[in-house]
C-alpha cells in the first residue's frame, strides 16, 4: 500500500470525507465518464480556503483545518472513485470531438444545506484520457486568477461556480503564456453542475439519443426538479434554460465583465458561469474589448456575449431535437433578446441607483450612460463607484452638484456629460426627497470599490513571484469579499 493512502487520524476525521456524497452522475453509467486517478504531487501548500462555501455545505469553519483541505483536495485521500467526464464541444466555432476533462476530474456531489446538489471539480489534478499533449496542470497563476474573478463575479450578483479551495503543487510547468517555468497548483470548484452543452454534443455526434435522454431526465431531475411532473418538461427545460443563459448574459454584461473563450465545453447546463482563464473586466467601455490573445477575430469580445450565448443555445438544438421538437425550441429561443434586454436594462438602473423598472426616463438614462461611458472612455467601475462614492441628496437641487468632486472630472468631451448630469438631476427630482437613502444605498449594493482590473490582480501576482508573499492576494479578496 502506498504510504500516501494509509488511513490516518488526520483522514478518520477529515470532515470533507464525511459529507454526505451522492452518486447522481456515477449512477448514469460509464458511458459518460472514465474513472481516473489523481496525480501524486511533490508539495501541498494550502493557498486558499473558502470557508464561507464551508456552512452551505454542512461544515463548521472552526472544525475543518488546513490539513483537512490538503489530504482531501492536495493528497486526494479516502475518496474514490474520480470521474473524468466526456464532453466534446464548439471551439471559436469549429466542432471538436477531442475534449473532454483532460486536468479535472468530478471529485464528488454533494447535497447542500439548502437541499440542492453540488458538483466539486478538480482543475489540475492530472492526466485524463482526455489530456491529448498537455499535462493535467492547471498553473498557481490560473489558480490565482480563478479564485479571484469566481469571488468578484459572485459578489457582483452573478450567478457563478465558486472555488473552494486551492493548493500549490510544487510542479514546474512550461506554458507559452507566461514567463516559465511557472508553479503549479490544483483549484477545487464548487458549482451547480459540470454537465456541458458539450456534454450533449458528444452523444448527437455519437448517434445515441437513448444516452441524450438519460442525461436530459437527469439534468432535469437534479437541476429543474420544479418541472418533473410537467407533461411538457422537455420542452420547459430548454425555454428555462434560455432564459437563465440570457440572464447570465445580462449579468456578465452589466459587471463589465469578458469571459473571452465562450466554447460550448464552457456553457453549463443549469445556466452557471464558470472557466475563468484569460478572462478580464473591462477597464472601460468599448464594445470590441476581447480579452483572450488567440482571439484573433473578435469572435468572443465583450458585446459579442450575449449573441455567441444565442447561437450556443441554437447549436444545443442539434442534440435536445432527438428529445424535443425543434420549431418549438426555435420559438423559445426567439425570447432570448426580451430576456436579455430585460435583464440587463434592470441591473444597469440598480448600478445607477434605481431600483424601478419602470422609471418612465429609463432608456433615455441607460442610452445616455453607454453613450457617455464609451466616448468619454472614464473607467466603466470607476464611473458607478464614484456615483455611489459621492452621491448626496442635494445633487437634487442644482445638475452642477451632480458628480462634482468625483474622481472622474474633467470629463471630455464635457457636454454629454453635462447632458447626463441634467437628466439624472431631473431624476432625482421625480421621486421624493425621503427616497435619496434608499437610491445611496441602491449605489452602494450594486457598485463596488474593488474592481478585478487586470492591473490589480497583477499587483497581487507580483508579490508572489518575487518574494512568495500571499498577503495582498489574501488582503484583495478580503475586500471583494466584503464588497469593499
Ligand atoms: N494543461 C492541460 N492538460 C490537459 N488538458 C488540458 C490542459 N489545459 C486544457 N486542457 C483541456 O483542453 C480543453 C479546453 O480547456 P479549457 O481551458 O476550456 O478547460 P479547463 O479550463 O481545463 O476546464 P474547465 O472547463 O472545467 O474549467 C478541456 O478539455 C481541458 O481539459
Ligand atoms: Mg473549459
Amino acid at each position: 500500500m502506498n504510504l500516501a493512502e494509509t488511513p490516518n487520524d488526520q483522514n478518520f476525521d477529515n470532515p470533507f470525507l464525511t459529507l454526505n456524497y451522492e452518486p447522481a452522475l456515477a449512477s448514469l453509467g460509464d458511458d459518460y465518464y472514465d474513472e481516473v486517478m489523481a496525480a501524486d504531487f511533490p508539495q501541498n501548500t494550502l493557498r486558499w480556503r473558502n470557508d464561507a462555501l464551508l456552512p452551505p455545505l454542512g461544515l463548521d469553519p472552526q472544525t475543518v483545518r488546513d490539513e483537512d483541505f490538503i489530504n482531501a483536495f492536495g493528497k486526494f485521500q479516502g475518496r474514490k472513485p474520480f470521474l473524468a467526464l466526456r464532453y466534446h464541444g464548439y471551439q471559436f466555432g469549429e466542432y471538436n470531438p477531442h475534449l473532454g476533462d483532460g486536468r479535472g476530474f468530478l471529485y464528488g456531489q454533494v447535497r447542500g444545506t439548502n437541499g440542492e446538489l453540488y458538483d466539486l471539480g478538480t482543475k489540475g489534478s492530472g492526466k485524463t484520457p482526455y489530456s491529448r499533449g498537455g499535462d493535467g496542470m492547471l498553473t498557481l497563476k490560473g489558480g490565482v486568477r480563478e479564485v479571484l474573478a469566481a469571488e468578484a463575479l459572485h459578489q457582483l450578483g452573478v450567478r457563478t461556480s465558486r472555488c473552494l479551495t486551492m493548493i500549490e503543487t510544487g510542479l514546474s510547468l512550461w506554458r507559452g503564456d507566461e514567463p516559465s517555468p511557472t508553479r503549479s497548483s490544483v483549484m477545487v470548484r464548487f458549482n451547480s453542475s459540470h454537465i456541458r452543452f458539450g456534454t450533449f454534443e458528444r452523444l448527437h455526434y455519437l448517434q445515441r439519443p437513448d444516452l441524450t435522454k438519460k442525461l436530459l431526465d437527469h439534468v432535469i431531475e437534479n437541476y429543474y426538479p420544479h418541472l418533473i411532473l410537467e407533461k411538457n418538461k422537455y420542452i420547459f427545460f430548454y425555454a428555462e434554460l434560455v432564459q437563465r443563459v440570457a440572464q447570465l448574459a445580462a449579468q456578465w454584461m452589466a459587471a463589465g465583465f469578458c469571459h473571452a473563450v465562450l466554447n460550448t465545453d464552457n456553457m453549463s447546463i443549469t445556466g452557471e458561469s464558470f472557466d475563468y482563464g484569460p478572462y478580464a473586466f473591462i477597464p472601460t467601455y468599448d464594445p470590441y474589448f476581447t480579452a483572450a490573445y488567440f482571439d484573433y477575430y473578435r469572435r468572443y469580445c465583450y458585446s459579442h456575449q450575449p449573441s455567441i450565448c444565442q447561437w450556443n443555445l441554437e447549436m444545443l438544438q442539434e442534440p435536445l431535437k432527438a428529445i424535443i421538437d425543434k420549431t418549438e425550441m426555435e420559438s423559445e429561443l426567439a425570447k432570448f433578446n426580451h430576456y436579455y434586454q430585460g435583464k440587463y436594462r434592470s441591473l444597469m438602473l440598480k448600478k445607477l441607483g434605481f431600483e424601478e423598472f419602470q422609471l418612465p426616463e429609463a432608456n433615455e438614462l441607460l442610452n445616455l450612460t453607454i453613450q457617455f461611458l464609451e466616448d468619454s472612455q472614464v473607467g466603466y467601475h470607476l464611473f458607478f463607484w464614484e456615483i455611489a462614492r459621492t452621491f448626496a441628496s442635494k445633487w437634487r437641487e442644482d445638475p452642477a452638484f451632480v458628480l462634482n468632486g468625483s474622481n472622474i472630472l474633467p470629463i471630455s468631451p464635457a457636454k454629454i456629460f453635462e447632458n447626463w448630469c441634467l437628466l439624472y438631476h431631473k431624476i432625482l427630482n421625480s421621486f421624493p426627497p425621503g427616497r435619496m437613502d434608499i437610491i445611496a444605498q441602491t449605489l452602494t449594493h450594486h457598485n463596488p470599490q474593488t474592481a478585478l482590473l487586470r492591473p490589480i490582480i497583477e499587483s497581487v501576482w507580483e508579490p508572489i513571484v518575487q518574494e512568495d508573499n500571499w498577503q495582498p492576494f489574501h488582503d484583495l479578496l478580503k475586500k471583494i469579499q466584503s464588497k469593499r
